[in-house]
């Protein structure tokens, strides 16, 4: 999918959640003294639920914001049931509203490096070191309050409470956590993303009755959703490229009834550009190589089958259908080059770019001093009457991919 398409997607699961939220958040209030009881430990269930499976997948981001989560709702139910006149709510109130952007920021910017390491406790203190500054700087806000400051006030405006200082802060880091979510396909900053959201609607509109509850068990779904998914992605995501790996490839075929065509792309020289260049470059070359697989318009889905080989599947097509979108897969791996390190050998413009790479021979592994391209070599397989199993589909497309590197590479054998 689309990376773009995908991060909008991820989006709007918390879009989907916090509206719920936000429709039954009425009907809380009319379930009776003693259910409603009940449902008030929801948030913690789902906290710890979200936090077990954090610990499970080794995630440190989610715990913590599991960890958070359940600290915020407790403060709000235990010390922020009264009016916010009260000085001892107001510096809660404050703590909370310039504190929980504070460690989403933190936690937005934090790498993931798993839990049980130095790494997992110094997160978890450098957010400690944040709720304090934060319950520190609301002694500070209470002083502005009396010296009239317009910015920190709470109630700015009829029906919402959030002072313009703290809802600046809160604008600011989802600003943040929007980009990181385009820019990074993990699942952790739309769950971060969602939370802050959350506290800051139950915050801003704070004496919508029972809005903490709803808004919680939102946040809670969100968090376990997006860790369902992270460990999805996991097992069926290829870390490196994005694409799908070979578990999924897997499961797609065996789930094929029909016809279907089957290209094996494999990287030509792979080695040598290893060799030569570094496994970073190499690595890379790979993200290059399945950036345009995967652009190409026509039926196929691209797989990262294993190393330095790739797997196109077109469901519902023969090797006929299928032969000129492969044709203009190699072409477009072909015809792309690479700038190596020296950026100011890049064209400035991308007609440039694209004129220089169209005057470029055709060929293997073309290496000039800032530049670098590689060719791909494809077999192409279809299901039939002999080839039956994906597995004998897959053998026959190999094959072919041999024929294809023995006969000089950069082609297409079917
Ligand atoms: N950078 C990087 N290299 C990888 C990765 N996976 C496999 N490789 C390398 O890919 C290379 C594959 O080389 P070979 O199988 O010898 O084939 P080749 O050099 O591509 O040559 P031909 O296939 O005959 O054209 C090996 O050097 C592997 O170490 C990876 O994820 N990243």
């Amino acid at each position: 999918m689309n990376s773009f398409i995908s991060a909008l997607y991820r989006l709007s699961i918390p879009v989907i959640l916090l509206t719920i939220a936000l429709i039954l958040r009425p009907r809380v209030s009319q379930i009776g003294a003693e259910p409603l009881t009940l449902l008030q430990y929801l948030p913690y269930v789902l906290a710890v639920i979200s936090g077990l499976l954090a610990m499970q997948f080794n995630r440190s981001r989610f715990l913590l914001l599991a960890v958070v989560t359940v600290a915020v709702y407790w403060l709000v139910q235990t010390r922020l049931q009264v009016s916010l006149d009260d000085v001892g709510a107001a510096q809660v109130f404050n703590t909370l509203a310039f504190g929980l952007p504070a460690i989403i920021l933190a936690l937005v910017l934090f790498d993931e490096r798993g839990i049980f390491n130095p790494y997992g406790l110094i997160y978890g203190v450098v957010l400690c070191v944040l709720a304090w500054a934060a319950w520190q700087y609301a002694e500070l806000v209470a002083q502005y309050v009396q010296q009239g400051s317009p910015w920190f006030v709470l109630w700015p405006r009829d029906g919402y409470v959030l002072s313009w200082a703290a809802t600046v802060l809160n604008l600011l880091v989802a600003a943040v956590a929007l980009v990181l979510v385009f820019i990074r396909r993990d699942q952790c900053e739309v769950a971060l993303l969602g939370t802050l959201v959350a506290v800051w609607a139950l915050l801003g509109w704070f004496y919508l009755p029972q809005a903490s509850i709803a808004l919680f068990a939102a946040t809670g779904v969100l968090q376990i959703v997006a860790l369902l998914r992270a460990s999805h992605a996991m097992a069926y995501q290829d870390e490196l490229t994005g694409l799908l790996g070979r578990r999924a490839l897997n499961e797609r075929l065996r789930g094929l009834g029909g016809r279907y065509a089957l290209a094996m792309v494999d990287v030509d020289h792979f080695k040598k550009v290893n060799d030569t260049h570094g496994h970073d470059v190499g690595d890379d070359v790979l993200k290059l190589v399945a950036s345009q697989l995967s652009r190409s318009r026509g039926g196929g889905t691209c797989f990262r089958y294993g190393g330095e080989e790739f797997c196109v599947l077109f469901p519902r097509r023969n090797i006929e259908e299928c032969l000129d979108t492969v044709e203009h897969m190699r072409e477009a791996v072909a015809g792309y080059e690479i700038t190596l390190r020296d950026k100011s050998q890049r064209p400035r413009r991308s007609v440039d770019g694209a004129k220089r790479r169209s005057s470029k021979p055709r060929g293997a592994v073309k290496v000039s001093p800032n530049n670098l391209s590689v060719t791909v070599s494809i077999g192409l397989a279809e299901k039939s009457e002999e080839l039956r199993s994906p597995e004998e589909v897959i053998a026959a497309a190999d094959q072919k991919l041999y024929s294809a590197k023995k006969k000089g590479r950069n082609r297409v054998c079917a």
